[in-house]
């Protein structure tokens, strides 16, 4: 039986996002309307989930001194990470100390916070079909995985990189030494290392959400939503859409993959689990062991969407994963670097008929900074896409 307490008071249920995003905000809003006392963490002050936490703290997340103060100081009963790159050594210490209890679980946010980890649990350990791939420590040893078998086209990433930050397609021998040095300069911590993937021609490509819930019995049930279709432009996703239309074999497959990788993660939570599908072949491409970028149109399409599943299913509560109405969302970029920005036309994108409009409030705007997104719902999910782009171009980002 789960028992949530009285916030602020000792009762309390207390968690701690690691990472307070547009994603984390939306999960620290569903956990506030169940009554838990939330604390948001990032590395700037006034993060968007920050804005609407019990609590703000500011560090540096991929720092272990700095990580192990704050939870040893603030000892919450979940620790929920919503970036990777966080110190997830000594989440892992701490949690086989006992001292806290991270979601999904520690090694979780090890193995995904660095794609070496993630594919090789994937590829090489549960034998999943995923793009041919090598990992690489310098500009000879990509051009040497290249020409021992990757081929052309390849796609290049850091190991350590998100929303495509330092990903790039290779299409021949002139892009080699580009795409290196683009990677190395859009990688997140530390020096250079890679991951170049054979390039996958697919149909398209789904964000599986799946949450492991505890049912009735007290047992973890996995439990899928409707499969998300997208769109990325240089590695970052600029629409999706749900549900998008699957053969029932890719769909079974699909999940085969998605319950193995999350079946091994373990622990309860949703999960994003990417996969590029080609005719009835899938391939698993990666996956996030917390809501997703994409799953944002959850918002408008789920009864439940995807930040109240992962509230939910983190707390030991029920989950209901069905979809209310076909709908999409489209990204609002900032177009402008500069801070305390302002945006115009909000009016005219929420009067696109079913239309909602969500500004994340972060305090800084880049031109290719994510600040908000447009959502819609339709009956036809192809007329959702449209509406949903117009509703996003309505909105004006600019200097205030
Ligand atoms: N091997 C590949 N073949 C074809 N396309 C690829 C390949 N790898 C990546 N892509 C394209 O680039 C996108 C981003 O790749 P990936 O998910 O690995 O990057 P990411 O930086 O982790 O992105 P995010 O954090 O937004 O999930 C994919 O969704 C896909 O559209
Ligand atoms: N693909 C991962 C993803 O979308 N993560 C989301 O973006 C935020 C960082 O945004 P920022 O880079 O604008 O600070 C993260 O905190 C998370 O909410
Ligand atoms: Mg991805």
């Amino acid at each position: 039986m789960t028992t949530l307490g009285t916030p602020l008071s000792p009762s309390a249920t207390r968690v701690m996002l690691l990472g307070s995003g547009e994603l984390g905000k939306e999960v620290l809003i569903a956990l506030q309307r169940l009554g838990v006392e939330t604390i948001a963490v990032d590395r700037y002050d006034n993060a968007p989930g920050q804005q609407v936490a019990h609590h703000a703290r500011t560090i540096t997340m991929s720092d272990p001194a700095q990580l192990r103060a704050l939870l040893e100081a603030e000892k919450p009963d979940l620790v929920v990470p919503e970036i990777e790159a966080i110190a997830t050594p000594v989440l892992e210490a701490m949690e086989a100390e006992g001292l806290i209890r991270c979601i999904p679980t520690a090694r979780a946010a090890r193995l995904t916070m660095d794609r070496e980890g993630i594919r090789r649990l994937a590829a090489e350990t549960l034998g999943l079909p995923t793009s041919p791939y090598k990992f690489c420590d310098s500009l000879e040893e990509l051009q040497a995985a290249i020409d021992g078998g990757i081929g052309y086209p390849c796609v290049v990433k850091p190991v350590m990189s998100s929303s495509g930050k330092g990903q790039s397609k290779i299409d021949g021998p002139a892009d080699v030494k580009v795409a290196w040095d683009y990677a190395m300069a859009g990688g997140r911590v530390g020096p250079g290392r890679i991951i170049v993937e054979g390039f996958i021609d697919f149909d398209y490509e789904i964000t599986q959400l799946t949450v492991r819930a505890l049912g009735a019995d007290g047992a973890v049930e996995t439990q899928f939503c409707d499969p998300i279709g997208h769109v990325q432009v240089s590695g970052d996703y600029v629409e999706s859409w749900q549900p998008h239309p699957m053969s029932p074999v890719a769909l079974a497959e699909s999940r085969r993959v998605a319950k193995a990788v999350t079946d091994n993660l373990g622990g309860q939570g949703l999960f994003g689990v990417e996969l590029f599908v080609k005719g009835d072949q899938v391939w698993f491409s990666e996956v996030s062991p917390r809501p997703h970028d994409t799953g944002m149109v959850t918002m408008i399409t789920q009864w439940q969407n995807e930040f109240e599943l992962h509230a939910r299913a983190i707390l030991g509560l029920p989950v209901n994963t069905a979809l209310k109405s076909p709908g999409a969302s489209a990204v609002i970029y900032g177009g402008v670097d500069a801070t305390g920005i302002a945006f115009s036309g909000v009016d005219e994108a929420l009067r696109v008929p079913n239309s909602e409009v969500r500004l994340f409030g972060k305090p800084e705007s880049f031109v290719k900074r994510r600040m908000g997104v447009a959502l819609v719902h339709d009956a036809d999910v192809e007329k959702a896409r449209v509406q949903a782009k117009l509703a996003a171009s309505k909105v004006k980002p600019h200097t205030a």
